[in-house]
């Protein structure tokens, strides 16, 4: 398995055309996924399988997007927290970002349609085009991932079938705004997600900080082909602590456009532990919970960090059920 060490981070080769279940090249990279989501909540996919192409068309149709009337911006609302549009705020001046939500299943062309209608009305059949075929690979990714975690502890398939079963994703952009003179390179405070994985794909300015475990902060390169996996809140869940949520944020450095992609999986029955990660050194941690409601009780309980609804932290929310 080419596995190789870009800042600490694992980078596992999603292109690899021996990375196949059953072979040794699978059984290895799933090995690394699972000591690098132990060790710090991240690593990284390669991959060519986002042309240069579609990469370059996604981050004009982007430009497109955001350059649009904040009014039309803003209609694209949601009642799931964290799907609809947000704009820059006094506690988050230099974000923005909106997110196309697949409501329920897996990723496809109408809800993307959907979303494109609310911001050209009389429709724009490029941005739906490329926008699918872009969620697609990564949702494909995303499937891969999990099919080589459940593989790394031994689980089998049927469970990771019925969690891509009921996987729903949203796919937001994110814009970030130069900072003037005095104001805060600061793009995002340090939080956690809520989703199992988020897949971070940046372009090429680098933004995104993760907190490793040893509390060291460190830089995710912005290549094309480099997709950053953030484990998020569910994961930590589904593995009952065995994963941590990974920290980060985004500092804006340069003075240079710093645009990025996520695709975010949530689930749309009931976030629970594996049964079979529960054992004598691990005892269950947390009750199920609806995903969304969880994602409403994060935007109803802030921590101290200012922000949008993301930097709500899950540990004071997850009730603990060792009793
Ligand atoms: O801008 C990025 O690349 C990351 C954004 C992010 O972490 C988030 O919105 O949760
Ligand atoms: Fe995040």
């Amino acid at each position: 398995m080419s596995s190789l060490i870009v800042s600490q981070i694992p980078v596992i080769n999603f292109s690899d055309e021996n990375l196949k279940p059953s072979t040794e090249t699978w059984f290895s990279a799933s090995q690394i996924m699972r000591s690098a989501l132990e060790a710090n909540g991240c690593f990284y996919a390669m991959s060519n399988k986002v042309s240069a192409e579609l990469h370059n068309s996604v981050l004009a149709l982007m430009e497109e997007l955001f350059d649009l009337p904040l009014e039309t911006k803003r209609q694209k609302t949601s009642d799931k927290p964290l799907h609809g549009y947000y704009e820059q705020s006094p506690l988050a001046p230099l974000y923005e970002s909106v997110g196309i939500d697949f409501d329920v299943g897996p990723v496809n062309k109408e809800a993307v349609q959907k979303f494109a209608n609310i911001m050209w009305p009389t429709g724009y059949n490029q941005f739906c085009e490329t926008m699918n075929q872009y969620a697609k690979l990564l949702e494909e990714m995303d499937q891969t991932a999990k099919r080589l975690l459940f593989d790394a502890y031994g689980l089998d398939k049927r469970h990771c079938d019925s969690l891509l079963e009921s996987t729903s994703y949203m796919l937001r952009s994110f814009k970030y705004h130069i900072p003037q003179n005095n104001e805060s390179n600061c793009g995002l405070h340090d939080h956690t997600d809520a989703s199992y994985f988020t897949i971070l794909h940046q372009n090429n300015v680098r933004g995104v900080q993760v907190k490793l475990r040893s509390g060291e902060w460190i830089d995710v390169d912005p290549l094309p082909s480099l997709f950053l996996f953030v484990a998020g809140d569910a994961l930590k869940v589904w593995s009952n602590d065995r994963i941590q949520a990974c920290e980060h944020k985004v500092i804006i450095k340069e003075k240079m456009k710093r645009r990025s992609m996520g695709l975010f999986s949530f689930n749309n029955k009931m976030v629970q532990i594996q049964e079979e990660l529960i054992d004598e050194d691990h005892p269950k941690r947390y009750k199920s919970f609806d995903h969304y409601e969880y994602l409403r009780f994060r935007e109803k309980f802030p921590t101290e960090a200012p922000g949008p609804p993301v930097f709500f932290r899950c540990d004071v929310i997850m009730q603990d059920e060792r009793t």
